[in-house]
């Protein structure tokens, strides 16, 4: 199985025209305007049109309500969901029947009991990411380049596909893989100069070294 990976965060076309050759499986927009990678209906619409099907179009949201996903399916249509807020099994459920699109539940890690949910979330999600735990007083739930204990997920035992992120960059995600064997990959922070600024040759040299350490991949 060969490993996912994905370019979360981009905002500009020539960053996503970066990820898009260097073969980015996925690529993430973020519609959530605290954070620093926010893009408006408008930007996510021409930007999913530049996507043209060369990869995985994810939108990002956080506890997002109806009208603000029927606002991205119409400017994006996003090929999956990716679900980073408090979003209930049953929140889970009902996106996946009103927008017929698979869902992505983030699951944040600090420690071995916020894998309890696991169950739950596995019972509809289609995949689970495993992203560091945000601490109790930062603007966003995600994006701010921290890792979490990989050996935490050393054990696990899950019956779906499953991405890791949180603080990845080309140094440390051979280790990541190797420890979780997620079968995916997922970045931001470690792409960028500055929070919310993608570096191209951060996106190559990342997916690079994705593509080095892929043989490790089992999920
Ligand atoms: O990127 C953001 O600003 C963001 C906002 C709200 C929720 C999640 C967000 N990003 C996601 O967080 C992880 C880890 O990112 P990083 O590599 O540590 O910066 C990743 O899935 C991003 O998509």
């Amino acid at each position: 199985m060969s490993l996912l990976v994905k370019i979360c965060g981009l905002s500009t076309r020539e960053t996503l025209q970066t990820a898009l050759d260097a073969g980015a499986d996925m690529v993430g927009f973020v519609f959530f305007p605290p954070s620093p990678r926010h893009v408006s209906l408008e930007t996510g619409r021409e930007l999913g049109r530049q996507v043209n099907s060369r990869a995985l179009k994810v939108a990002l949201t956080v506890d997002a309500d109806d009208a603000t996903l029927d606002n991205i399916m119409d400017a994006l249509s996003p090929d999956i969901f990716q679900l980073h807020g408090h979003e209930s099994v049953a929140r889970l459920r009902d996106i996946k029947q009103k927008f017929g699109r698979p869902v992505m539940k983030a699951v944040p890690v600090a420690t071995a009991a916020d894998l309890a949910v696991l169950p739950g979330y596995a019972a509809v999600a289609d995949r689970i990411l495993f992203d560091a735990r945000a601490p109790k007083d930062a603007t966003r739930p995600g994006g701010l380049g921290a890792p979490f204990d990989w050996h935490l997920l050393e054990n696990l035992e899950l019956d779906l596909p499953y991405m890791v992120s949180g603080g990845l960059h080309t140094q440390n995600l051979a280790e990541a893989l190797r420890v979780t064997r997620a079968g995916g990959v997922d970045v931001s922070s470690g792409v960028e100069s500055t929070p919310g600024v993608k570096d191209p040759e951060l996106i190559k040299a990342f997916i690079r070294a994705a593509r080095a350490t892929q043989e490790l991949s089992v999920r």
